[in-house]
């Protein structure tokens, strides 16, 4: 099943999510990811790249029906570290990627806006990292990558209550580039895209090796941790209580065990 489709416009591709009703991250559509990403590196006629979501949201996140599949703290360490490497890869990408975000970028979902090079949103957007609603912590490299962003201070706010930004604050903290009425957005986003297609690849391709200069030993060191703790919340009862009251339209009741 393909939740990933592209189309090209001039030099650039423009890539969209489409899994109703939320466009969760499921594992099957993140290596859709990857595997879309290694067919556009070698695409020379390709030079920057937009991604957008259809439907009402850019991403809920990941798919929390498929966690209840899910077994053990050891297999949600290897999903997270899963994940981590292919955005990993969206970020290393040697041609600039744009996300596009309207309606939600939550969770994995902001995590995989987060390793794009630029991220232009709509006014009303919401992005946040609201795993601890779950009982969980964000496993696709979110605790490294949002405090990068915003600072240490609003990462921890964001984190400790869930609250997601608008895309109107997320521009004032640094989250996101430029905000955009939502019907804008998407036209907003190929005239970008289209600016920077039209630059040299080899220039964009250095650009953005340098870039990736700022991400210390420590910020790899960070993600590892992030996988492993990630499975450790999952095998606490809080966890499973967290992804329970989702699924059952409930609040959690978290007891500290
Ligand atoms: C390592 C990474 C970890 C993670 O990413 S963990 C996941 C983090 N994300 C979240 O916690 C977000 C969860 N979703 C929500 O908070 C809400 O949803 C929204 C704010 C996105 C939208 O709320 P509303 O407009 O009231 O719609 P609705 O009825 O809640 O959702 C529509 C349908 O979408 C499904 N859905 C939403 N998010 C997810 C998801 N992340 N995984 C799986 N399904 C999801 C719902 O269940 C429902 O489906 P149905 O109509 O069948 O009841």
């Amino acid at each position: 099943m393909a939740y990933l489709s592209h189309i090209k416009e001039g030099n650039a591709a423009i890539i969209t999510i489409n899994r109703p009703p939320a466009n969760a991250l499921s594992f099957e559509l993140i290596q859709e990811i990857g595997n879309l990403l290694d067919q556009i590196e070698q695409d020379t006629e390709v030079r920057a790249i937009l991604i957008h979501g259809e439907g009402r949201f850019f991403s809920a996140g990941a798919d929390i029906k498929e966690f209840t599949e899910i077994d053990n703290g050891e297999e949600f360490s290897r999903l997270a570290e899963n994940g981590q490497d292919v955005f990993e890869k969206v970020e290393n990408f040697p041609k600039p990627i744009i996300a596009a975000i309207h309606g939600a970028a939550l969770g994995g979902g902001l995590e995989l806006a987060m390793s794009c090079h630029i991220r232009l949103v709509s006014e009303n957007a919401k992005l946040g990292l609201p795993e601890l609603q779950l009982g969980l912590i964000p496993g696709f490299a979110g605790t490294q990558r949002l405090p990068r962003l915003v600072g240490t201070a609003k990462a921890a706010e964001m984190l400790f209550t869930s609250d997601p930004l608008s895309g109107h604050d997320a521009v004032k903290w640094g989250l996101a580039n430029q905000a955009f009425p939502e019907e804008q957005l998407l036209e907003k986003a190929k005239e970008m895209v289209q600016k920077i297609a039209a630059k040299s690849p080899i220039a964009l391709k250095a650009a953005i090796e340098l870039l990736q200069f700022s991400k210390t030993p420590h910020f790899y060191e960070g993600v590892r941790q992030e996988a492993k703790k990630f499975g450790f919340v999952f095998d606490s009862e809080d966890g499973k209580e967290g992804i329970n009251a989702f699924l059952e339209k409930r609040k959690p009741n978290f007891t500290g065990k």
